[in-house]
């Protein structure tokens, strides 16, 4: 069955045991204590975890998929890794599912795979660890259609670290119970370590009965998919696509929406521009045009100059 399977359902089977790997490294770093913190940027930290999480990721996909085009937050790799690191399985569980016939015959080159090894770094060196999330985000040509959010520090009942949600667009999504946000309330997840004065405003101008700041592009569409938050605002540039490949194909498998603040979606083929220029919108999909014409003009032409 496996290595009969249509491309897409081998890349995600593949990603999912990928992720799981890169968050046992994850937890590993933080064990040990020393977190190599190197500044990329302002308020843009890169730790060992970041590093060695996407060596992982990109050496074990690399090696089953040598013509699919993976792009990493991290940049170009050392692609030498050891056999610990090199995941070689797939979930087979996944695999057992029937592929969606749009993405049947889809070619590797048609692919690329963007993947963010840890999201919500600066959570991760403040002692957040909740927030973080391995992302593995699958584009064909324009299209975020499937994607893996890890979060190697959620408590499992039994005690056991981690959790891994994946979400394929005709297929569904797996992992976690889908709650809805409560009826009556608006609740907004937005940044906790990269707001300014005019994601300010946009949030301003929303009804909120609440605002919730986490880290991380993983972490705050998890608030949305589990039924903790209606939308997510980001009015500012500074997410990749690599921030939000995974969550927008699990959060559209689901029924919701993410985009930019004018309610356009993001193209992920191989040639974009890596940053997110027009900021983030992302709802459980009731009203989000609504939520577009919600945010000020103003603000909206502002965003991305
Ligand atoms: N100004 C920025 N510089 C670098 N990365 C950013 C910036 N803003 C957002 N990000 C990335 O988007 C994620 C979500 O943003 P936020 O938590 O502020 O809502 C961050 O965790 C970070 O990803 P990463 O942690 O992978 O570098
Ligand atoms: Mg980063
Ligand atoms: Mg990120
Ligand atoms: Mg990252």
């Amino acid at each position: 069955m496996a290595s009969t399977a249509p491309v897409i359902m081998r890349i995600m089977a593949s990603s999912i045991q990928t992720a799981k790997r890169a968050g046992g490294i994850i937890r590993d770093v933080l064990k040990k204590g020393d977190l190599g913190i190197v500044d990329k940027g302002k308020n843009d930290p890169q730790t060992e975890a970041d590093r060695s999480a996407q060596r992982c990721i990109i050496a074990s996909l690399t090696k089953k998929f040598p013509s699919v085009k993976i792009i990493g937050e991290e940049g170009g790799s050392d692609l030498n890794v050891c056999d610990d690191w090199l995941v070689e399985d797939s979930d087979e569980q996944f695999l057992q599912q029937s592929c969606p016939a749009e993405w049947r015959d889809a070619k590797p080159e048609d692919f690329v795979i963007w993947v963010d090894p840890l999201d919500g770094t600066a959570e991760y060196t403040q002692g957040y660890v909740e927030h973080v999330t391995v992302l593995i985000g699958i584009a064909i040509k324009d299209a975020a259609v499937g994607g893996i959010i890890h979060q190697p520090f959620y408590q499992q009942p039994d005690g056991q670290l981690g959790r891994t949600i994946w979400g394929l667009k005709g297929l569904g999504t797996g992992g976690f119970t889908h709650s809805l946000a409560p009826p009556g309330e608006f609740i907004i997840t937005t940044t906790r370590s990269h707001s300014n004065a005019l994601h300010q405003q946009a949030l301003n101008a929303f009804p909120a009965t609440k605002v919730i700041k986490v880290g991380g592009a993983g972490f705050k569409v998890l608030q949305l998919l589990e039924g903790k938050a209606h939308a997510y605002v980001f009015a500012t540039p500074g997410c990749k696509k690599w921030d939000t490949c995974a969550p927008e194909a699990v959060l559209e498998a689901q029924g919701g929406f993410l985009t930019d603040i004018n309610g356009e979606h993001y193209a992920y083929n191989a040639d974009v521009e890596h940053v997110n220029r027009e900021g983030v919108l992302a709802s459980v999909g009731e009203n989000h045009s609504e939520l577009v014409y919600k945010i000020p003009r103003k603000v909206r032409e502002a965003v991305g100059v």
